[in-house]
Order: C-alpha cells, then sequence, then structure tokens
C-alpha cells in the first residue's frame, strides 16, 4: 500500500507518559518482591525497554512471542504463541507489557494462558490502547494513553515490519 506517516505522539510526549506509568506501577508494586514484567514481542521491545528501567525494586523481565497480523492491517483473531516464556509464573507478581491493544485478542489470550499457572496476581500494561476497535472485553490496568482508531507504528510498532525504530509514534496515512 502507497502511505505516507504522520507524527502523532513526539519522543518527549512518550517519555511524560511512561514516567507517569511507571509512577503508578511502583505505587502498585510497593510491597511485592520479584515482579515478573512479560514483554510481548515485537512491539513491545521498545517500550518495555524504557519502561524496566523505571521500575523499581527486584524486577524480572521475560519475553513471549504472539503475532496476529502478519503483514496486514486487521487481526485474524487466530493469535499464535511463537515463543514462551522461560519464567516460573506460579506464585508470581506478573504484570504483563504491551504495545497496543486494538481488537484485544493478542492480550486476551496471552492473559488466559498465564492465568493457568496460577499466578499470584496478573495486570496489564498497555502503552497504546484504541478502545474503539475492541472485539473482547480484556482488563487493562496501565493504560499509558488511549489513541482514536488511526493504523500506528514507531516505537517499537510496525507496519509490515517497518519503522519500529522511529523514536516517535506515527499514524499510516495512505495515498491513492
Ligand atoms: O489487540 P490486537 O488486535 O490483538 O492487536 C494488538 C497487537 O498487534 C500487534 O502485534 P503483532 O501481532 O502485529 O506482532 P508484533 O508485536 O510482532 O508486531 C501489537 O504489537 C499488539 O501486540
Ligand atoms: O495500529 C496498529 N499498528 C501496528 N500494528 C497493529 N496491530 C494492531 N493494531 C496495530
Ligand atoms: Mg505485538
Amino acid at each position: 500500500m502507497k502511505h505516507t506517516i504522520e507524527q502523532m505522539i513526539s519522543a518527549e510526549e512518550i517519555d511524560t507518559i511512561l514516567d507517569q506509568l511507571a509512577e503508578r506501577i511502583n505505587a502498585h508494586y510497593a510491597n511485592s518482591d520479584r515482579l515478573l514484567m512479560v514483554g510481548l514481542l515485537k512491539g513491545s521491545v521498545v517500550f518495555m525497554a524504557d519502561l524496566c528501567r523505571r521500575i523499581k525494586g527486584h524486577v524480572e523481565i521475560d519475553f513471549m512471542a504472539v503475532s496476529s497480523y502478519g503483514n496486514a492491517t486487521s487481526s485474524s483473531r487466530d493469535v499464535k504463541i511463537l515463543k514462551d516464556v522461560q519464567s516460573e509464573i506460579a506464585g508470581r507478581d506478573v504484570l504483563i507489557v504491551e504495545d497496543l491493544i486494538d481488537s484485544g485478542n493478542t492480550l486476551n489470550k496471552v492473559r488466559e494462558m498465564l492465568l493457568l499457572r496460577d499466578p499470584k496476581s496478573l495486570a496489564l500494561c498497555t502503552l497504546l490502547d484504541k478502545p474503539e476497535r475492541r472485539e473482547i472485553d480484556v482488563p487493562v490496568d496501565f493504560i499509558g494513553m488511549t489513541i482514536p482508531d488511526e493504523f500506528i507504528v514507531g516505537y517499537g510498532i510496525d507496519y509490515a515490519e517497518q519503522y519500529r525504530n522511529l523514536p516517535y509514534i506515527a499514524k499510516v496515512v495512505p495515498l491513492d
């Protein structure tokens, strides 16, 4: 698809959003030991790197790879687990770290899977939320920013594997 991109959220705004999110997460887990942050590859990598450096205390990180979009711009609803976490989940405070919730299919699948392993607690954090696109209701505990129904890229988020390296978040604008 021929397209261009337009900046929506600057690197400075992302920084502020992360400071605020980290403050809430640190307060929530003040009495927790061995918090496990689970990032969903690949989209959450940049967000996870910046967020985990703001979290205080004993924190561990791990990753899962799930994919539903491939190179398309709409959810296949068939969420595939491509890589599981290596960490023990039972008895742990677990925070799933996601870049973006759109239909909710990805987070819903991961949440259901991790709940079966008896975590002490399981919470969800997303940098961006697109509530207008939701197909499945997922309880999200920490939301960085709510955005309108635009296809977005940057700061780890791709369109056909491109743009993950942008330091800001942009929307994809189709050209005809
Ligand atoms: O709420 P949903 O409709 O499920 O969409 C959100 C998911 O889609 C994107 O990942 P994608 O599957 O494209 O893989 P990626 O993280 O490797 O880019 C994004 O990073 C979220 O993980
Ligand atoms: O807006 C988006 N951008 C990139 N990948 C996505 N996966 C779901 N929504 C999006
Ligand atoms: Mg993803």
